[in-house]
């Protein structure tokens, strides 16, 4: 069954953003945030273009989505299942797939990048983006720990840039954090928050500053229960249940960083502790280095800290 047009749709004119109301959404990168804000935004009734470099992984990001979804019903549609099936038909057909992002951007009042966590590869796919998109398509990033400020400067829209950052899994988790820089225009930033609220999430407005309120929290935690597994005080399962039964996490500090990526958590703690190499809040794990060397990206490949299959 074609549950998605795997063409970008024609007719569309040119992306008319009316009253700053975020309707056509395309999100370059269907890795596991992509396809989630993907779900979700399909979902809420917008219409969305999910992007990565080949066909394959986007029938990987389908997948996913599909069975998301199987799993909302369940609960959304506990005593419907007809409704439900309805409803995953149609927040299915709310998403087309592609490889062409400069083709994908046309039609779009947003385009949202959720691509790898490297500075110099978002620059350059906005950069690139930026002379094919609509002037008034509103750019904005997923990144982590990245300053939207620099990715912004790719780019000749600096007004219409800002950052929205979704927590994973996105169809879980409430918040939306909107970042604002210095250039980004107040029409800009209320569209995005207000888009965040359509989704159904609960935005919070955050500077552009090093992993903006959430991961500037997050992050020297998750790297202390590292080291501290690594100076030989805790087993990582110890420190999993103890964090999980002691302070009320929903997942240990091992667990989640699986849950997350290692390579992306790798990419976070490298570029921060580049910027700041005397922090000791930044300072590496020898144990994720190595993890990420062999592979073991977490969830994502079987294997990390825990092995999955
Ligand atoms: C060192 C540096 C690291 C920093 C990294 C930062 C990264 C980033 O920038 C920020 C983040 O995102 S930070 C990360 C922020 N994220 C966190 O901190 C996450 C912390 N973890 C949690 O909140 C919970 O463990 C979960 C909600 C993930 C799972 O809940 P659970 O109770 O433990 O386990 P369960 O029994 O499996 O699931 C129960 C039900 O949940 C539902 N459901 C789950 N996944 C779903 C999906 N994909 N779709 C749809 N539905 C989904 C489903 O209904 C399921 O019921 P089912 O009938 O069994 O299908
Ligand atoms: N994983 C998390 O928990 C999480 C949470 C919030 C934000 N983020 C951020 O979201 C972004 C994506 O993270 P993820 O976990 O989804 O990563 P991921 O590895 O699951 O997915 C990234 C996807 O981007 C694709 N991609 C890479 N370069 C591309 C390009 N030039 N054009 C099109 N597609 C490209 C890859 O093929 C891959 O499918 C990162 O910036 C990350 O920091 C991650």
């Amino acid at each position: 069954m074609a549950f998605f047009t795997h063409q970008i749709r024609r007719g569309f004119s040119s992306s008319i953003i009316k009253n700053g109301v975020i309707k056509n959404v395309t999100i370059i990168g269907g890795g596991q945030m992509g396809a989630g804000i993907a779900q979700v935004a399909a979902s809420t009734g917008h219409t969305v273009t999910l992007v990565d470099t080949s066909e394959d992984i986007l029938k990987k990001s389908r997948k996913g989505i599909e069975g998301s979804l199987k799993r909302v019903v369940k609960k959304k549609f506990a005593d419907k299942p007809e409704a439900g099936e309805e409803f995953i038909q149609n927040v299915l057909q709310n998403v087309s797939i592609s490889t062409d992002a400069g083709a994908s951007v046309q039609a779009a009042d947003l385009l949202l990048e959720a691509i790898v966590e490297n500075l110099k590869v978002k620059q350059d796919l906005f950069g690139h983006l930026d002379e094919l998109a609509p002037a008034n398509t509103i750019f904005a990033s997923n990144t982590s720990s990245l300053p939207i400020t620099d990715i912004a400067g790719s780019t000749s829209r600096l007004d219409r840039f800002g950052g929205l950052h979704f927590f994973n899994p996105v169809p879980m988790m409430k918040l939306v954090e909107v970042v604002g820089t210095s250039t980004t225009s107040q029409e800009t930033f209320d569209s995005l928050l207000n888009f965040s609220k359509a989704l159904g999430k609960t935005p919070v407005s955050c500077k552009d500053t090093p992993g903006f309120i959430v991961n500037r929290l997050l992050v020297p935690y998750m790297m202390e229960a590292l080291r501290l597994h690594e100076r030989g005080h805790g087993s990582k399962e110890d420190i999993d249940i103890a964090m999980k039964l002691g302070a009320g996490y929903p997942m240990g500090p091992f667990e989640l960083c699986d849950y997350v990526g290692l390579d992306t958590v790798k990419f976070i703690i490298d570029g921060w502790s580049a910027k700041d190499p005397h922090n000791p809040l930044f300072a590496s794990s020898e144990l994720l280095n190595k993890l990420v060397a062999e592979g073991k990206y977490g969830k994502k490949t079987g294997e990390g800290f825990y092995k999955y299959k």
